[in-house]
């Protein structure tokens, strides 16, 4: 047995390790830390990047540890289909952590909890929990996970082929049943972290117990209409043939057809607070068997405004499992997410609270009364405009004057989306948008977030948002599950408060700074938001 279990071990290490330890301290962990590929140049396989290291199983091309992990993986895949598991591996070593390795076979897959540890580190992950409570492993596939049927087969379908990192981590975690906080890069795949387990526990539950009445199992909160209409499209994807249905309770839809809808049996919300709350005041919802409760963008959706709404939804349920996602969180979200559910594990993957590492940051000093003007420069310039392009404003107002002024200037189709506009219209600019019948969407902050627009490479921040979080977000937009992406924003004094953290985020990927904001007075003058919410007496 002891033998079995060292085989196994040094498989798992294998799949991870690039040529030997010597060597491993030298090589790029995550593919995000290789540069791009010259002319000529070799290519990674996997992601394209500089093709720095021969995988020597495979004799391909690959950039980083990470992507000799996802070859390796697909490699396995192709030649060595695993069998289904049918149950979780327990280690009978001090910290408890398990690990399911991706070929199990039913008992032999131990690791110690320093390679468990290890595996994390390479791939990017970070996890802290409440000091001797064990936090589950890692896993390298789906099929580790022991997910339904259908739901593996969803995922494959929807192109879902390994998880990302931070799936490989809060998905077994979340289906463990611990309520998690957890941050990573935007465009890495966190919708998935929380829908995999909520429709493998919700359709588990109809599965075990039919019954008729079917009340809410579980609930997913975003700040806004257009995210939760995202999060149940990709619900209702991954659910298809199980017994999971959604309802989507957003404002701007008839109230009634949603209360029709779960008053008919439904396995998930998704929502936005202040919706959901006038929905639960108006009308007798059964919330007593939810249990899971997801907080998406949490940061967000914890700020005045959404807060007080949120907790009094939260008062409503009977301690549901509760899952908090965001790429920025902060020591005073952590903070108020302990108010909320108790012995959290956080697990955070990549970079999370810096601007996404695959979008290109172009910094662009212009006084106020001239942006419009670089704007347009910018869109008639074959060599940078790359549509379809996101542009973010400040104020509803600006939006549809914008987007007007550009059809007018350039001859471009535009259209604004706000959130004073009908859902109607919002729903039909961003199809437009989607489909591509329109190259420029004028936005205020209603697609900062969360907004997955896969077609989008490039977006044009023409107002900066109040503060660097919003900023993250909103140069994520550029980007998905690590693709190239442009964001080109527009600064001036009136943006003064994040030039300390603008200049820090510059400075830290050796991107250029305009010589304005490098020389400027203000620089010193307002303290990063890390520094501004240090605790009392500190
Ligand atoms: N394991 C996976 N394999 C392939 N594609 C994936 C996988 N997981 C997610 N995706 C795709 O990656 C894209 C980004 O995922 P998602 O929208 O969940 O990112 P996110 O981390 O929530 O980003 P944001 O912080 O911007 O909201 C989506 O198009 C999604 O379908």
């Amino acid at each position: 047995m002891e033998g079995d279990q060292n085989a196994s071990t040094a498989d798992c290490a294998e799949a991870v390790d690039i040529g030997g330890d010597a060597e491993e301290c030298l090589v790029k962990q995550r593919c995000q830390e290789q540069r791009e590929a010259l002319p000529g140049e070799p290519r990674c396989v996997i992601c394209g990047r500089y093709g720095e290291y021969i995988c020597d199983l495979t004799d391909d091309d690959i950039c980083s540890i990470e992507c000799k992990t996802i070859l390796l993986s697909r490699h396995e895949k192709a030649h060595n289909p695993a069998p289904k598991l049918t149950h979780h591996v327990k280690i009978p070593i001090k910290d408890e952590c398990f690990y399911v390795r991706d070929n199990d076979r039913g008992g032999s897959g131990a690791v110690t909890s320093i390679q468990i540890d290890s595996l994390r580190s390479k791939i990017g992950l970070c996890v802290k929990g409440v000091k001797g409570a064990s936090i589950p492993a890692p896993v390298l596939s789906f099929s580790s996970c022991d997910l339904p049927e259908k739901l593996e087969n969803n995922l494959e379908t929807a192109g879902y082929v390994i998880p990302t990192p931070i799936q490989m981590q809060a998905i077994p975690a979340a289906l463990d049943n611990r309520n998690l906080l957890v941050s990573a890069d935007t465009g890495s795949g966190k919708t998935a972290s929380f829908l995999v387990p909520v429709i493998s526990r919700c359709s588990g539950i109809r599965l075990r117990c039919v019954t008729e009445l079917r009340n809410p199992l579980a609930m997913v909160l975003a700040p806004t209409r257009e995210l939760c209409i995202q999060v149940e499209k990709e619900a209702k994807i991954l659910g298809k043939g199980l017994p999971f249905k959604t309802a989507l309770v957003v404002g701007g839809d008839p109230l009634a057809g949603q209360v029709y809808r779960i008053q008919n049996g439904v396995e998930l919300i998704v929502g936005t607070p202040g919706r959901l709350i006038d929905l639960l005041t108006k009308h007798d919802i059964e919330l007593n068997e939810v249990s899971v409760l997801v907080l998406d963008e949490v940061d967000c959706i914890m700020q005045r405004g959404f807060r007080d709404q949120v907790m009094q939804i939260v008062q409503a349920l009977s301690q549901p499992q509760v899952l908090m996602f965001s790429a920025t969180v902060s020591r005073e979200v952590e903070r108020m997410a302990s108010s909320i559910a108790k012995h959290i594990i956080c697990i955070s993957a990549g970079n999370p609270s810096t601007p996404s590492s695959s979008v290109k940051q172009v910094i662009i000093w212009v006084e106020s009364k001239k942006k419009k003007q670089k704007l347009f420069e910018i869109l008639m310039s074959k060599q940078h405009f790359k549509p379809p392009v996101v542009v973010f404003v400040g104020s509803r107002l600006g939006a549809d004057l914008l987007s007007e002024a550009i059809c007018t200037a350039t001859g471009i189709k535009a259209l604004s989306i706000h959130g004073e506009k009908t859902m109607k219209e919002r729903r039909e600019s961003l199809q437009l948008f989607l489909t591509g019948e329109v190259s420029i969407l004028v936005s205020t902050g209603v697609l900062g977030r969360g907004v997955d627009l896969l077609k989008v490479h490039q977006v044009i921040i023409f107002d900066m948002p109040n503060s660097m979080e919003e900023y993250v977000h909103q140069v994520g937009r550029a980007s998905r599950m690590g693709e190239e992406g442009t964001a080109i924003a527009f600064v001036n004094e009136e943006d003064k408060k994040l030039f300390r953290e603008l200049v820090q985020n510059l400075k830290s990927i050796g991107a250029a700074i305009p010589r304005e904001l490098a020389n400027s007075k203000y620089l010193g003058a307002y303290p990063s938001s890390h520094q501004k919410k240090r605790k009392f007496g500190s």
